[in-house]
Order: C-alpha cells, then structure tokens, then sequence
C-alpha cells in the first residue's frame, strides 16, 4: 500500500494503523508457543553437548563443588548478571571465598559465552552495557562490542574480584528446598561429564541463594514435521556450530559454506547480525521471513581515545551517569535541550516507554476507559519514527518487490528494535534470496530442504540455521523458579511456581518473594526495564546484595536469618505494580512475538486471569522513578517490608 505519511506529520495515518491490524491478525495463531518445541526438552541433538568446555581438563581438575558441600552464597549463573551478584556482595564487605558459582557452561559470559555465532555484537553501547568499566579501567574497542570481547570482560570481571576459582562449570540446578529449621536451602544439582560421560548428582546446602539464569535461556526451534529426515546440516544460532561453517568466533571466514545453499529461518535481532555474514559465504542464502524486523543504523565506530577521556570516561561516576542519561531518553523523560550523550538509535524511539515504562501524556495509572487514548498517544509518539525505517528500507534495497516485504507494519515496541548497516543492503546481492512467507512461515522439511507455508514451494538446500529465538520469559508461571527450569520449594515445602500460577506475580520490589527466605532473583516481574537489560540486572543485583548484606549486618545471629519480603508488603507492592499497568495496554495489539508469548498474552480474557497478569508489571513510571523509590527506601536503613533478621 503507498504509505501516506510525509516528514513532519505527527498524526498516525488510519489505513497505515488499519495495516498494522491486518498483518498482525495474519500472523495470530492458534497454537500460540506450542508452535515450538524448548530444546532443553527435545531429543534434537541441538543442544546436547556444549562445544566450547574442555571437558577432559575440566574432568581431570579437583572439582570446585563437592556432594555435601555447605556454601554461605550459591549464584546460580555465571553470565555478568550472575557475576554482578558476586561482586556486588563483595562491595558489600562480603568475601568472595564464601561465594561460589554455578553454571551449565564451562566459562563466564551467560548468553555471551552460549552464542558465538558469526556478527554477534551487542545492541547496546559498550560503554553503557559492559559492566564496571570505572573498575576494571578496561575501555571497550569499538562503541558497539563484539561477541569475544564481552565474553573476555566477563573473565576480566571474575579475575579481578577473586571469582574465578569459584565457578563450578557444567551444572544445572534442578531443585532447591528451604529448611525452616536449618534456615538453608538445599539445592540439587547435576554435573555434566561430556560426551559418553555419567553425569553426576550432586546435593549441597546454601544459606543464601541468588537466581542469575537469564532471560533468553531456552533456545527454541518450531515444530518443523519431516526435519528428522531432512539430509542437510542444520543448526541454532546458540550453538552456532563452525564444523558446519567453517571459521570460528574469531575468524569470520565461513569457507565451508561456499558452494552450499543455506536457508535461515528467522529475521529477529539475532538474523539481522547472521545474515551479512552467511551471505558473503553462501553460494546461496534464501532468508526465510515471517516478519521483517525494523532495522535502523547502526554507526559502528572504534573508541577513539581522545574522545573516551573528553567525552565518555569524564570522571568518577561517569558510567552511571552516561547510564541515567541514556535511560532518559528512552523513557522519554528527557527534556529537549538536554544532552544525549549516547545519541544513537535507542535515544530516538520515543514510545519505547510502552515497553519499558516511562513518561506517558496520560500519567502512569491508565483507568480502563484511558486506555484507547493512552494507546492513541503512543502510536502518535511513534508514527514518525516508524515511517522512516519504512523510508529507511526504499532508500537502501533495490527491488522494490522485496524492499516493499521487508518493511515492518508494527510500532516500535513490538519486536526489539535493530540496529545494523549491512542487513538490508545485503538483499541487494544476486546469491540472497528473500523468501517472504507473508506471516505463515516455515511449515516443513523435505529431505532435500524447506517448505514454505504461505506458496507451498520446497527450496532446496544444504545447511539450515535456525535464528527462531527463545522461549518467551512470559511463558510458564514466570518465576523465577521457571525461568531457572528449576524447582523451588520454600516454607512449608510450597513450590514457587504453583504459587505464581495461583496468585500472579508476588514480589517486593521484584527480587524477593515471600515464603522463600534469602532468596534473591533480578526481576524483571514487577521490577524495572531497559533496552540496557545490564544496567537493570546491576542495579536489582545491588538491592538484592544490600538486603542480605544488611539483614546479616542487622541479625543477633546471622546464622539463623530468614530474610523474606512480609505478606503484606509483598502484596502492597504487587498493588502500586497493578495500579500502573494500563500503561502497558499498547502491548496487546502487538504482532505476536516472545514480548506476547507468541500471542498467548492476547487470549487472556478472564477478568481474575487479567488482574494476576497485570501484577506482573514491571514499575510503569520508569526506571529514574524506581531507582528513587528503592534508593529512598534504602535510605530508610530500615529493610523496611523484610522480615526474618
Ligand atoms: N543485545 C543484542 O545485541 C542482541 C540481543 N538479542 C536478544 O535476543 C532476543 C531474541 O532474538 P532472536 O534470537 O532473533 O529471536 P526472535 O524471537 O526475536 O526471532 C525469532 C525469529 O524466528 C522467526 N520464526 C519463528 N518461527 C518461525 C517459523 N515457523 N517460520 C519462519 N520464521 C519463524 C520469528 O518470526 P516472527 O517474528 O514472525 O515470530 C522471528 O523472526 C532479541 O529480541 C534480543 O532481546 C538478540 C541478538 C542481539
């Protein structure tokens, strides 16, 4: 359709908001997430090993963790949020030889030592998203890191607060039960071996535990009949596998795809940093769409050092301060003539706050007959923007067929924004063949390759990559507990996710539950949001380690603390959470996406349902506005809503 809009026109053009209604109605589907199948649960081979760990040094080394073990502080993670647990309690005065880490990997990074796939860089700035650059002094190379780079600042981290003989690596927790007599948990484990391997069970107990498992933990794959006999090589992005590819994390070169014909399904924020690079490699690369990402520049630049010490690193603090600014813009509390010290695409989506919270025109507290102008706003805010990637999109490909299906028909907040300079010009390359499914994706394998659901036409080919994304965090109960792929079972052995399901989300300020004593976990339920998910998990990490650090501080016997938010403080914070959610309503209308639960979200229309849903929010009024509540409330000194010290 011949879009409207001209630059500087604010007011969304009805027929483009009807279209944004029609190809979101297209991509509805019934199945919602049972459209995928979690690899952690599959028989696929996929997942089945981890192709970085050194498995015979790792078996030959003296374990850290032994059966029977007794830990003070068990982090369950060792991805920088894990690593921000630790070193926060160390900065509390706690010692770092009373912490250990565990994690199923065989090294620090999380999702940045899982993915190592070719182009992976962080979205993010480098000098806002890598963590304790004022500490370590390290100054990130480019303004936007690159994956080994992130994955090095993670053991840079371990090494300089004393963490890296801590970690204990291949090992999943799979259950953790309170004792309200020791008042421990007891956490069961397993040890992976590697290939051919037993694995090994192990059971220790721990005073405090914090949850550090990620967001976007469970790669997943959809449901794809007749994979099983495709006769191809096929492979998730998270496990990028380079005996496939050739070249490495390291070595960009991916000689073995020349002269193959390779598909990727999917075109999320992941797609957008692979398909540059398969598209130099491939003889031919067909990109299996379902829906276009929205793709912005990306500006990519080395650090210069006279701009790092004039403009960046500018003195103590600067770090949190550059943070804060970014932070501001994002959520639209920024006032024009302020400085934008990141200046990049982030800072210019105004109706990202419908995501992450911020400043509405309405306020935060959105009664029910609000929120069509509440949603009417954010679409205005956002009606420009959303415009020029369109534009973006004409400027830069060539045949006007396929630049007009790679243009997204969405506001900005229903998929993660992307960022990238080679994306869209590399379907300007004769080998890259975009095949646009019109919303109905991939519906099937053959032997020789992909079938293609909306024309029904099989393309032949070699490798397959799928770039299908995770397991949404909305999923499931949404504890913790879930998130962990874990059991935890607290007073009164009352298991965490049942409790979840029966009454929604019920935290304190997101990282505390009652009934789970000394029990510590980064949101993001009913916490705070960032497109820099770092900075968030940092500053709950740091709420977190104050809570335990200080009720130790506080306890006649700090072997005998029960640290656990009160019922009633639990429920009133789960109240203001409530209150503030109509913000959010714009985020029902979204395409579906792992932001609605592959629009599972949407179906929820039981009033009872919708209420516990609501719970769930993180602090609407933005994270400026939650970052002075809970720091006033520090300030207070008095662990006031905790009980158990
Ligand atoms: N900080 C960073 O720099 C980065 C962060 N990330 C994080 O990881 C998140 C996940 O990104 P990503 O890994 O790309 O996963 P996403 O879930 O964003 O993308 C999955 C892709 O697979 C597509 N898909 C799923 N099923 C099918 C099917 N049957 N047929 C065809 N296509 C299908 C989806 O289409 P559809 O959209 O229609 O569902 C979508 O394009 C990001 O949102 C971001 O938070 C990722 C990369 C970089």
């Amino acid at each position: 359709m011949a879009a409207t809009w001209s630059p500087g026109t604010a007011a969304p053009d009805p027929a483009i908001q009807q279209k944004y209604v029609e190809e979101r109605n297209k991509r509805i589907r019934a199945e919602g997430s049972a459209q995928f199948v979690d690899l952690n649960k599959s028989d696929q081979k996929i997942l089945s090993e981890d192709p970085w760990a050194d498995h015979a040094a790792l078996n030959a080394a003296e374990p850290v963790l032994k059966d029977g073990d007794s830990v003070k502080f068990l982090v369950l993670g060792a991805g920088y949020g894990g690593l921000l647990f630790a070193v926060r309690l160390i900065q509390e005065g706690l010692s770092a030889s009373d912490i250990r880490i565990i994690d199923d990997g065989a090294g620090f990074g999380g999702t940045w030592y899982w993915n190592r796939y070719p182009g992976l860089m962080c979205d993010v700035e480098s000098y806002i998203y890598m963590p304790l650059l004022e500490e370590t002094g390290y100054v990130p190379k480019h303004k936007y890191a690159y994956g080994p780079e992130l994955r090095e600042h993670a053991e840079r981290i371990a090494k300089q607060w004393d963490l890296s003989d801590k970690a204990m690596w291949r090992t999943q927790a799979h259950a953790a039960t309170w004792n309200d007599d020791t008042k421990r948990w007891s956490v069961a484990m397993k040890e992976g071996r590697g290939p051919g391997q037993q694995s090994r069970d192990l059971h220790l107990d721990a005073q405090f535990v914090f949850c550090a498992s990620g967001l976007l933990n469970v790669p997943h794959i959809p449901k794809l009949p007749g994979l099983e006999n495709f006769e191809g090589k096929y492979f998730h992005t998270a496990r990028w596998d380079y005996s496939i590819s050739g070249g490495s994390p390291t070595d960009p070169s991916l000689e073995l795809l020349k002269g193959k014909r390779v598909g990727i399904i999917g075109t999320g924020a992941t797609a957008v940093q692979v398909i540059p690079q398969l598209a130099k490699w491939a003889e031919h690369l067909y990109v299996f769409q379902r829906t276009p990402s929205a793709v912005d520049v990306r500006g990519q630049q080395e650090t210069n050092m006279d701009t790092w010490k004039t403009e960046v690193a500018t003195g103590k603090g600067w770090q949190r301060a550059r943070t804060d600014n970014f932070n501001s813009w994002i959520t639209d509390m920024a006032s024009p003539n302020d400085p934008n010290l990141v200046n990049d695409g982030w800072t210019h989506i105004k109706a990202y706050k419908a995501i992450i919270g911020g400043k509405g025109r309405l306020g935060n507290m959105i009664p029910p007959e609000k929120i069509p102008e509440h949603v009417a706003a954010l679409h205005e805010d956002d009606f420009e923007r959303a415009q020029s990637l369109r534009a973006r999109v004409d400027a830069i490909v060539k045949d006007k067929e396929t630049a007009e299906k790679l243009k997204p028909w969405y506001p900005s907040w229903c998929k993660r924004p992307t960022f990238h300079d080679d994306y869209l010009p590399a379907f300007n390359q004769p080998n890259v063949t975009l095949v646009d499914t019109d919303g109905k994706g991939c519906s099937g394998m053959t032997p020789r390759g992909i079938i293609d659901a909306h024309t029904g036409k099989e393309y032949e080919i070699d490798v397959l990559v799928f770039s299908t994304g995770y397991r949404s965090p909305g999923g499931g109960s949404g504890s913790p507990a879930w998130r962990a792929s874990m059991t935890i079972s607290g007073r009164g052995g009352r298991s965490m996710d049942e409790k979840f399901v029966t009454e929604g989300a019920a935290t304190l300020h997101g990282i505390a539950s009652n009934g789970y004593p000394n029990l510590f976990f980064p949101g993001p339920l009913q916490a705070t949001a960032s497109a820099n998910f770092m900075f968030v998990i940092d500053c709950l990490a740091q709420l977190s380690t104050y809570v335990a650090a200080e009720g130790l501080r506080k306890a006649a016997d700090p072997t005998k603390v029960a640290l656990e938010p009160s019922k009633e403080a639990e429920e009133a914070w789960s109240m203001q959470c409530l209150m503030r959610a109509g913000f959010y309503a714009g985020i029902s209308g979204c395409t579906p996406s792992y932001m609605t639960n592959e629009g599972d979200r949407d179906k929820v229309v039981d009033m009872q349902e919708q209420m516990k849903a609501g719970r769930a929010a993180p602090w609407s009024e933005g994270i400026a506005s939650f970052l002075k509540l809970v720091g006033e409330w520090k300030a207070e000194g008095k662990l006031s809503g905790y009980v158990g010290f």
